[in-house]
């Protein structure tokens, strides 16, 4: 579980993040959904501990993330897999070695253990015999799955995901969702998902929390979207002509 308190982040005094506050509950996709520079990835990056927050606090479980001494912040900190826009894999370094980064990093196991380790994970994701292929000779998908593989590689309590399908075409970005999904259930991972796609918003959209100009605007569940009363939220969401005429179907 992550809590946002009362979060006020502002950037040479433009307040960017507004009195933000939010449970994240773990086993769930939580989504964060907003226009373009809403404030989502600043959100996102404050809640790991990228951006330093003017007030407020971040709890991971019972512990005040944003006033642990370094030390103990970097310890939850290995606990957090990411996965970044565009996957952001190592181009100098096979699918392999990309995976077993973390386990070099912050691990003392021996090469086998993290070998059986990087295998188990790429099966997890539904990738064979790619060990030793580099990221220019995958496709976009399989980079999303191999960063996948990647954040859970040390078995991660939180995931953060910045835009996972960008740059994916709608089934493959499915198929990316879903994964996320089934994977944040099967190890009651707390996720977190800063998203645009409306695809993803209707297909994995448990808890949602819509930023409005650095203010939590809505919050609720993909269900709850239809019939929400906002008309921001709804201008957002249902900003195609499609859109707006599957939810008139759907009322
Ligand atoms: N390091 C920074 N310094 C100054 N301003 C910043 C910084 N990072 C973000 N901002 C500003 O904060 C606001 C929110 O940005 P943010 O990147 O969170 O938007 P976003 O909702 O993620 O947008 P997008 O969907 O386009 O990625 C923007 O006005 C942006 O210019």
């Amino acid at each position: 579980m992550i809590r946002a308190e009362h979060i006020v982040k502002s950037f040479d005094g433009r307040v960017v993040l507004n009195d933000i506050s939010a449970d994240f509950a773990p086993g769930i996709t939580n989504l964060i959904i907003g226009q373009s520079g809403s404030g989502k990835t600043v959100l996102l990056k404050s809640l790991v501990g990228l951006h330093k927050i003017d007030s407020g606090n971040i709890y991971y479980n019972d512990v005040c993330f944003n006033r642990l001494p370094f030390k103990e912040r970097k310890a939850i900190r290995e606990e957090v897999g990411m996965i970044f826009q565009g996957g952001a894999l190592l181009d100098s370094s096979n699918v392999e070695e990309n995976v077993r980064l973390p386990l070099d990093l912050f691990t003392t196991m021996s090469m086998s253990e993290k070998r059986d380790r990087v295998n188990f994970c790429l099966k997890r994701v539904n990738l064979g015999d790619v060990n030793h292929l580099y990221p220019a000779e995958i496709s976009g998908g399989m980079i999303k799955r191999v960063a996948i593989a990647r954040a859970i590689v040390l078995n991660p309590k939180y995931l953060f995901c910045d835009e996972p399908n960008s740059g994916l075409d709608p089934m493959t970005s499915v198929l990316i969702d879903n994964l996320i999904q089934e994977i944040t259930q099967e190890y009651n991972i707390t996720t977190i998902i800063n998203t645009h796609d409306m695809n993803s918003v209707m297909e994995i959209g448990e808890h949602i929390i819509f930023i409005h100009q650095g203010q939590k605007w809505w919050e609720g569940t993909k269900h709850d979207i239809l019939h929400a009363d906002n008309r921001e939220l709804n201008d957002f969401v249902f900003a195609s002509a499609m859109a707006k005429r599957a939810r008139e179907v759907e009322m």
